[in-house]
């Protein structure tokens, strides 16, 4: 589904990820994991759009689209839930999933059923401003957004920061489940190692803007081997 070859993506001359390959199956689950400030949340802004990549090729469903535009890969199914959420704090959860809808022209739109089905809490607070519910709910504010887009791509960076440690398992048995039950793609920034053992089934390691090592089978529950890369 998504192949990266070779790729160099920064902010003007500065270029934070270099030289770097990697490859996503339809209907996988990769992790990618790695120290603060290495270039995660680079790489995946590059995938959807927000940062240029500078050199290399980016395929995704067989075509380049190393230079289309963020709207135009959002078109194509890629649906991306940014780092701290980054809900409208003013508009209710029930606007939010609205703008969702906005995104993904190629596959159709989700009912919110569907979206409260798997976080019953958003139909309960859909008046509400999204600004005024708790972190964990902002997470599934964030996720429901993207999902509502019917992503067949879904890019997360890292869905559980700053939540309460009890739903962070929760968030992870609804990306497994969204997987399986509607057959989304899933790239997960994470760092939080209990969630990445329980729902990868690869992972690749960035140490220094590029792919150190690519983790997979029974290497995905070596807890020390995963904890060398994310340790600062
Ligand atoms: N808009 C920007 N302009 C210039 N440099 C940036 C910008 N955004 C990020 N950087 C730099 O790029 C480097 C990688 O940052 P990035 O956010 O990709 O890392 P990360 O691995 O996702 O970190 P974290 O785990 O803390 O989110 C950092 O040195 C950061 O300061």
């Amino acid at each position: 589904m998504l192949k990266i070859n070779n790729m160099e993506a920064g902010y003007g001359k500065i270029m934070i990820v270099r030289d770097l390959d990697l490859v996503i199956e339809s209907k996988e689950i990769v992790s990618i994991i790695g120290r603060n400030g290495i270039g995660k949340s680079t790489l995946v802004k590059s995938i959807i759009g927000l940062v240029p990549i500078n050199k290399g090729e980016l395929i995704y469903n067989s075509k380049a689209v190393t230079n289309k535009k963020a709207h135009e890969r959002a078109w194509e199914g890629m649906g991306y839930v940014p780092q701290g959420h980054q809900v409208f704090p003013m508009l209710t959860v029930e606007e939010n999933l609205r703008m969702g809808k906005l995104i993904n022209k190629k596959s159709g739109n989700l009912d919110f059923e569907i979206i409260y089905n798997y976080f019953p809490k958003l139909f309960e607070r859909r008046k509400q401003k999204a600004g005024t519910l708790s972190g964990g709910e902002q997470a599934a504010l964030s996720l429901g957004r993207a999902l509502v887009g019917n992503p067949e791509l879904l890019i997360l960076d890292e869905p559980t920061e700053g939540i309460q440690p009890n739903l962070v398992q929760e968030i992870g048995e609804i990306i497994k489940q969204i997987n399986k039950d509607l057959g989304i793609t899933v790239l997960l920034v994470e760092q939080h190692i209990g969630l990445i053992q329980a729902i990868s089934q690869r992972c690749y390691a960035m140490d220094k803007g590029k792919i150190a090592q690519e983790i997979q089978g029974d290497d995905i529950k070596n807890y020390d081997l995963l904890k060398e890369y994310l340790a600062v």
